[in-house]
């Protein structure tokens, strides 16, 4: 085979290909799958009866994943912009999150239930260029924090996909504001080139 990288290059890449494989064989929609898989495993977040909001889910990997793990024993409530196949036991809202009637469309759906989780994995459409792609993201971590403290019961969890780059500590130093733990995780299979990582705020502050 051809090598046109570097070693280390190519060992990431091969790496990354496992993981597409991995969610070919495993049924999931997505590599994205493992990246929730991994922060379940180290923080506890999937508990069976739990209510949950999946922010940004197509095409449904994470959700694949919340509605696994609860088992028929719980409720899960997915929203995106573009639209998303059916999974058993989730109900999913089509919108732009960014738009206030999608807002409520997803508080109608909640009914007041205490939310125990809400997983956030948005991000904009890339441009390539930082000064807009940045802001864009931060946009929605913002809304999705909002949104988890307009729903999560106290003790509740939260996860964000968040860039780091301007904003990021601010955004940081924001979720310490309402949960009583904080951790950033980059987990396996999040490609090492990308500045996402994880931020996981345990422990709802109401
Ligand atoms: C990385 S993908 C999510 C993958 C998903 N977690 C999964 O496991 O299948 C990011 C998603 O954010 C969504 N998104 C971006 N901007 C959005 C917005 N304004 N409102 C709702 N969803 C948005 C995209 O459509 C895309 O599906």
């Amino acid at each position: 085979m051809a090598r046109s990288k570097t070693s280390a290059g190519w060992l990431k890449e091969h790496v990354d290909d496992q993981y597409v494989q991995m969610a070919q064989q495993d049924g999931y929609r997505t590599r994205a799958s493992y990246k929730l898989l991994e922060l379940d495993e180290k923080d506890k977040l999937l508990q069976p009866g739990a209510t949950v909001l999946d922010l940004g889910s197509a095409p449904g990997g994470w959700s694949q994943v919340v509605a696994q793990q609860l088992d028929g024993n719980g409720v899960v409530i997915a929203s995106d912009i573009l639209p998303m196949d059916n999974i058993a036991d989730v109900t999913f809202i089509q919108g732009d999150f960014t738009e206030e009637s999608v807002f409520d469309e997803i508080m109608a759906a909640i009914d007041g239930r205490p939310v125990d989780l809400v997983i956030s994995d948005m991000a904009p459409n890339m441009s390539g260029m930082s000064s807009i792609d940045q802001p864009g993201a931060m946009y929605l971590v913002e809304l999705a924090l909002d949104m988890a403290r307009q729903t999560l019961k106290p003790g509740g969890n939260f996860v964000a996909k968040v860039f780091q780059g301007e904003g990021f500590d601010e955004y940081l130093a924001d979720v310490r504001q309402s949960f009583s733990k904080v951790l950033i995780r980059k987990p396996k299979a999040s490609r090492a080139r990308s500045r996402e990582v994880y931020i996981v705020g345990k422990g709802f502050r109401a």
